[in-house]
């Protein structure tokens, strides 16, 4: 299988980002596009139903006129309504004796005649034409298009308009002569009469969406504005689209990212145990009063070609690979090997090793009097242990207590942070108990955490144990710590972790400032 480094995650992020934004792209472009072929649909529909209503208009008109009838009389009325039975689109004929209306088709002959209002419109061919007509004779709701020449005139049946206004966008309607624009009429009411130039759909503005077809007298102009309600809506949606593709694959491509770092990462840890890799570094401890170092804790570090990686990364992989004790073995070995370089210092220079609460519960521990290094060490050996409930079986005492029959020392570390259980540290048989630097830090502030120090410190000493701080950073603290009886401390007012020769100076210095020497 082949090795995924961090550069992969990167790779795949930046991949996903751009297959998200290039999808969102032809999104867009497919929704933009679907949006004008739908227009077109619709303005083929308006002009074809537009058409048809024309022609059909033109001829009833025509046909009527011509029989020349003077009259409303039963003769006029019959053939009014045979008209009206022939035709597909008009609702209602009236006809008309100076200016006034005196029967229609629905109604027969009226008692009184009704006066019409002056036209919204007429065309070049004499037609005048009454747009939203609200028709008295049938009742107030309904409205129609008119359209009357001479003597008669015909209402349009209003459904093809209720239906067409319902649709997103509504229409207008353009006569032309050839290429000049005759009139414009619209069912919103609005309408433009005149003789007018090519380009009068500009002038209406950008909101205007044209449809002129060959082979009709007329164009259809949709109105974008309220398209632009369709466009916003869709333009909405697109984003909603685009917003939730890019969440959503930013998402993935973050989570795809981390899934492979923290694989590539386990790997890293897999090989650098496989090969030994790790490598150790020593913090100095010191006496509080007097700040000479009287041990050192180990801690592990771990880098390799692509760079470092810090304990708390590292730590909970190994946890995760189940190799804890082969990483501690590893650890022990080499720091046993460094510090064999180190002289001048006595059997009671303490040197700390972290040891994970699994491997004292497993057994795991119970190998380490035998390991040659370890029982011949001239140091004072400590295993420090983080509290944990793990430690509350049985085995974990018992494998305790053999290191402290074997003349090991037993730290309870990072105190005060997870399981503390006060019961488990009389039965640990440990010797010395680390505050948790998080307790040291806030002690500037007089915080509630580093008022509890006291309380801490009050019941290691009435269990008999000695007192380790850690994190200490600065005079102030080791002041602070002093006046509470803490007897050791740790952190980098003393030292920060370094290599084992420079631990080696520091004891030099040490030495030569204690014998009276530069
Ligand atoms: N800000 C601040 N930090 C300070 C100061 N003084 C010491 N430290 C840091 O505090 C940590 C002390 O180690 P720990 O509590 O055992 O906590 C250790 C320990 O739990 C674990 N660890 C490190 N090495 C080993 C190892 O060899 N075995 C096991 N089991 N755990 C290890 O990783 C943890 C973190 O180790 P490090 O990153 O080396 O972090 C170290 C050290 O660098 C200070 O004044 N200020």
């Amino acid at each position: 299988m082949p090795t995924l480094r961090v550069r992969d995650g990167w790779v795949a992020l930046i991949l996903s980002l751009l297959v998200t934004v290039g999808l969102g792209f032809v999104l867009a472009y497919t929704l933009v596009a679907d949006i004008r072929v739908n227009q077109l649909r619709k303005a083929e529909y308006v002009l074809h139903e537009v058409e048809k209503r024309a022609v059909d208009t033109t001829i009833v008109i025509k046909k009527l006129n011509a029989l020349g009838y003077q009259f409303c009389d039963q003769r006029n009325l019959l053939a009014m309504r045979r008209a009206l039975f022939q035709s597909d689109h008009i609702k209602d004929i009236g006809f008309f004796i100076e200016n006034n209306l005196v029967c229609t088709t629905g109604m027969g002959m009226l008692e009184t005649p009704v006066a019409e209002d002056p036209p919204d419109l007429i065309d070049l061919n004499g037609y005048s034409l009454w747009v939203d007509r609200p028709l008295l004779m049938f009742d107030m709701d309904y409205q129609a298009i008119m359209v009357r020449k001479d003597r008669y005139n015909v209402v349009l049946d209003p459904r093809f308009i209720s239906h067409t206004t319902m649709a997103p966008f509504s229409w207008q309607l353009v006569a032309r002569m050839g290429d000049e624009v005759e009139h414009v009429f619209g069912v919103r009411g609005t309408f433009i009469i005149g003789k007018s130039v090519p380009g009068l759909f500009s002038r209406l503005g950008d909101s205007y969406y044209t449809h002129c077809s060959t082979v009709s007298p007329y164009c259809v102009a949709l109105d974008l504005n309220q398209l632009a309600f369709a466009h916003g809506y869709g333009l909405v949606i697109l984003l909603l689209l685009l917003v939730s593709f890019c969440v959503g694959g930013g998402c993935f491509a973050i989570l795809t990212y981390l899934f492979r770092r923290h694989r590539s990462d386990k790997q890293r840890i897999k090989r650098g145990l496989a090969e030994d890799a790790f490598y150790c570094l020593y913090q100095p401890i010191v006496d509080l009063r007097t700040e000479q170092v009287i041990g050192c804790e180990m801690l592990a570090r771990f880098e390799d070609n692509q760079g470092p990686m810090s304990p708390d990364r590292f730590i909970p992989f190994i946890r995760e690979l189940d190799r804890t004790w082969l990483f501690t073995r590893q650890l022990i070995s080499k720091a046993m090997d460094d510090l064999s370089t180190i002289s001048g210092v006595g059997v009671s220079f303490r040197v700390s090793f972290n040891i994970f609460p699994q491997d004292v519960t497993n057994d795991a521990i119970a190998e380490l009097p035998h390991i040659p290094s370890l029982k011949e060490s001239p140091f004072d050996i400590v295993f420090e242990i983080t509290e944990d409930e793990y430690l509350d079986g049985d085995s974990a005492r018992r494998n305790l207590a053999v290191l402290h029959q074997a003349g090991f020392s037993i730290a309870i570390d990072d105190f005060g942070t997870g399981y503390s259980n006060f019961n488990q540290l009389k039965k640990l048989h440990c010797q010395l108990l680390k505050i948790d630097r998080t307790f040291v830090f806030d002690m500037e502030e007089g915080s509630i955490k580093s008022s509890l120090i006291k309380h801490i410190v009050a019941i290691a000493h009435g269990l008999g144990l000695k007192v380790v701080a850690e994190g200490v950073e600065n005079k102030m603290q080791r002041d602070a710590l002093v006046d509470l009886d803490v007897e050791y401390g740790q952190g980098w007012a003393f030292g920060k972790p370094m290599p084992i020769a420079q631990l080696n100076q520091l004891l030099q210095t040490q030495r030569n400032s204690a014998e009276g020497q530069p």
